[in-house]
């Protein structure tokens, strides 16, 4: 690795697939940790065909970078989630935007959340689909299925929902909730204090300090629509389920293809004919269109700001002025595994 110093990475976090650093110099060092679709391929789908989904103010910049073998070995030496015997060590890894940074000047303070499926699919015949959202599902399969979190509320229109389910997603440690201060992983309960400083609030009233900046966090996913525009994808792009999905797809490949490569499919096109189908759709008035929630601006407005300009500033009621953004991660090519999905569901609601 030439310009990134090693000693200086510092670990931010990892799922299933990437551990990730950051750098001295805002940016993050995205390592696979396992054997995965090239990275090549990932930044091209990423660019070609997510960059047409979604704002791509929403995607920040990623590079694919040559790693020293024996750099990659220390790093995943970290994971928590390995056991010890790394198996893979890859000589390529992603070097991206940091989200967790805005400013140097100041505290940067982050807040992560997994959405999950914000909908209900329509799935004939199998009522269980259509009366208990895909996360409860889940819950249920994995025997966790205590979490009063829903996602068709963090989806929602209405504030009371909204602001519910993340008043929820910040009480339960999951890790569809993440928070940060200066790129460090920290808990959120314990950092009353340091809200408080985020948020102006004197500390003895880190209670209303924590409830101000749950509503910011409503605000800003109000204010940025990025769960309106993953939700009208995900009904669009997953209507079927993969219930009906598998079984069309079964049709057109060879048995023994349920896992097809991903080389096989032209994404460009897909994308192309999903974007002329939604067209059709949104030219018949069943679109997505921006709904205002009356509710939820009023009583923001009342309790913190000012102005709030769409270039990521809040201008707060104390006269300060507060940066954001908002970005979107982990949107890479995933290798499909259908026949995993379709058996995995089926185990659920058998
Ligand atoms: O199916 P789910 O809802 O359990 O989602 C898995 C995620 O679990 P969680 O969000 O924690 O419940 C899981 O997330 P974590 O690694 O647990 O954070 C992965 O995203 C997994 O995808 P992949 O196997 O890495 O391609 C996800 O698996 P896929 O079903 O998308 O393959
Ligand atoms: N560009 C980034 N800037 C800052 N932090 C990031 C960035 N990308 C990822 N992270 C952090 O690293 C964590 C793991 O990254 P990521 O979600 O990409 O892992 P993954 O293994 O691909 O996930 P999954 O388990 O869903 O497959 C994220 O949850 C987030 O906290």
């Amino acid at each position: 690795m030439s310009k990134i110093q090693v000693e200086n990475l510092k670990y931010v976090g990892e799922g299933n697939a990437n551990i990730v650093f950051s750098t001295d110099e805002d940016q993050v060092l995205r390592i696979p940790k396992s054997e995965q679709e090239s990275l090549e391929k990932t930044k091209n789908f990423i660019d070609q065909v997510i960059k047409k989904l979604v704002d791509s103010s929403f995607i920040g910049y990623m590079n694919v970078i040559e790693v020293d073998p024996e750099v990659s070995k220390k790093l995943l030496l970290q994971s928590k989630r390995l056991d010890k015997s790394i198996n893979y060590i890859p000589k390529k890894a992603y070097l991206m935007e940091n989200h967790l940074i805005i400013s140097r000047q100041h505290k940067n303070f982050s807040i992560e959340i997994k959405p999950k499926w914000g909908y209900k699919p329509n799935v004939k015949g199998n009522p269980i689909k259509s009366k208990t959202c895909r996360f409860h599902m889940h819950l249920h399969y994995k025997k966790k299925d205590d979490s009063e979190f829903c996602p068709l509320d963090l989806f929602s229109d209405e504030f009371e929902r909204i602001f519910k389910s993340v008043n929820l997603l910040s009480e339960v440690n999951s890790n569809n909730w993440k928070v940060f201060v200066d790129s460090i992983p920290v808990e959120f309960k314990s950092q009353e204090i340091v809200l408080t400083s985020i948020v102006p609030m004197k500390e003895e009233n880190s209670k209303v300090g924590k409830k101000i900046l749950l509503l910011l966090v409503c605000e800003l996913l109000n204010v940025s629509s990025i769960l309106k525009t993953v939700k009208y994808h995900q009904s669009r792009l997953d209507e079927l389920d993969i219930e009906v999905l598998y079984e069309l797809f079964k049709t057109c490949f060879e048995e023994g293809d349920e896992n097809i490569d991903t080389d096989r499919i032209d994404w460009n096109l897909v994308v192309e004919k999903y974007l002329k189908r939604i067209e059709k759709i949104n030219v018949a008035g069943a679109g997505y269109q921006e709904t205002e929630n009356i509710n939820l601006k009023n009583l923001i407005k009342k309790h913190l700001f000012n102005k709030n300009n769409s270039d990521g500033t809040f201008y707060l009621t104390d006269g300060s002025i507060m940066q954001y953004k908002v970005r979107l991660v982990d949107v890479d090519l995933k290798k499909p595994k259908l026949k995993y999905w379709f058996e995995l569901d089926k185990n659920i609601y058998e």
